[in-house]
């Protein structure tokens, strides 16, 4: 008569075993499979482990009746989207509304007409179906928001987090290292001469750069919460948690002999025939007075401070009141 597509699981609640034998039979003959259920008490906890596509739930039953069993299942499924269809002798219009308040979604009399059967296993089969779409569509959008959010906050070019993501994380970033009185460390790096490194190669070759810098970054920074972001233009950012000031040291060190060893070709810099970057350090335990404003302000000012120390090394204010050795250690290579 109809084309019901695939088979159903269906759990038949009917403390009658005759009336379960046939509904089951009923069910087979349409090619659904049948879980059976005698004790209404038990329905919720069969529910959860078989998670059928239609529940047929008899009204009249000792102790719980149908309705307290519908309940019930309503209550442990988030949504209700499992059709509970309720048989009974009784069907009057308050049988009805009561069924449908008790959270059924349709109602069959007893004893079972194969056709009505039939018919409301259509309208079943149509909403599972719809069901089905509703989900697959939530899903294609829930993706959709994901990667919007991503692309919100990372940078086109590099794909490093863009300005947005950056202040996020490291709002983030002070709100975790300030309750468990860690270190923040934060970098902020910019590619020396880089105007002149436009001018003299051309905006292609200059992209090309900023992401060879960005790799590099992106490479050196390993430890997992270590994030680095592009701040803007040829302005890169790093937010190490976590890191004392001797570890951004150690790591500044490392990047300046990283961006050496790449020998990019600069034809234009002041500093070498190589592309090369200053950096600014900043490191704090936060506190409820530390801001991500103040924080990249320090920064800045150190990248300031290394840029008219000559560039292609990093400075950090803090530093200054450690020794001259740990000073020392920061002078690019
Ligand atoms: N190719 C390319 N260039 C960019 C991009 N964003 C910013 N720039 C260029 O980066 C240059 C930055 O120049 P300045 O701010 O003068 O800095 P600088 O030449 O590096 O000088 P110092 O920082 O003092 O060493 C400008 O010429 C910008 O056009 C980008 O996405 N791609």
């Amino acid at each position: 008569m109809f084309d019901f597509g695939p088979s159903y699981r269906v759990l038949v609640v009917d403390d009658q075993a005759t009336h379960r034998t046939i509904t089951r039979k009923s069910l087979e003959q349409l090619g659904h499979r049948v879980v059976e259920c005698a004790v209404p008490e038990q329905a919720a906890a069969v529910f959860k482990v078989v998670r059928p596509d239609l529940v047929l739930l008899d009204v009249e039953m000792p102790e719980h009746d149908g309705y307290w069993v519908a309940r019930q299942l309503r209550a442990i499924e988030a949504g209700g989207w499992t059709p509970i269809i309720f048989l009974s002798s009784h069907h009057t219009d308050e049988d009805i509304w009561q069924g449908i308040h008790a959270g059924g979604d349709d109602y069959l009399a007893k004893p079972l007409s194969p056709q009505l059967l039939t018919a409301k296993l259509h309208a079943v089969h149509r909403l599972l179906q719809l069901r089905l779409k509703l989900l697959e569509r939530s899903e294609q959008l829930r993706e959709a928001n994901e990667r919007l959010a991503h692309v919100a906050r990372h940078d086109a070019l590099t794909g490093l987090l863009n300005r947005g993501g950056l202040d996020q994380a490291l709002h983030e970033a002070l709100q975790r290292c300030r309750h468990a009185g860690a270190p923040l460390s934060v970098m902020l790096i910019d590619v020396d001469h880089f105007k002149a490194y436009n001018d003299a190669l051309g905006h292609v070759a200059g992209d090309a750069a900023l992401r060879r810098v960005a790799q590099l970054l992106r490479d050196a920074c390993p430890k997992p919460g270590d994030l680095a972001g592009r701040y803007g233009g040829e302005e890169f950012a790093l937010l190490l948690p976590g890191t004392p000031r001797s570890g951004a040291m150690t790591l500044a060190r490392g990047l300046l002999r990283i961006v050496a060893s790449a020998a990019i070709p600069h034809p234009a810099s002041s500093v070498g025939p190589h592309l090369s970057f200053s950096g600014g350090i900043t490191t704090l335990v936060p506190d409820e007075a530390s801001t991500a404003e103040g924080v990249l302000l320090c920064a800045d000012e150190a990248l300031y401070a290394a840029k008219s120390r000559g560039r292609n090394c990093f400075y950090s204010f803090e530093m200054q009141m450690d020794t001259a050795e740990q000073r020392d250690l920061l002078r690019g290579v």
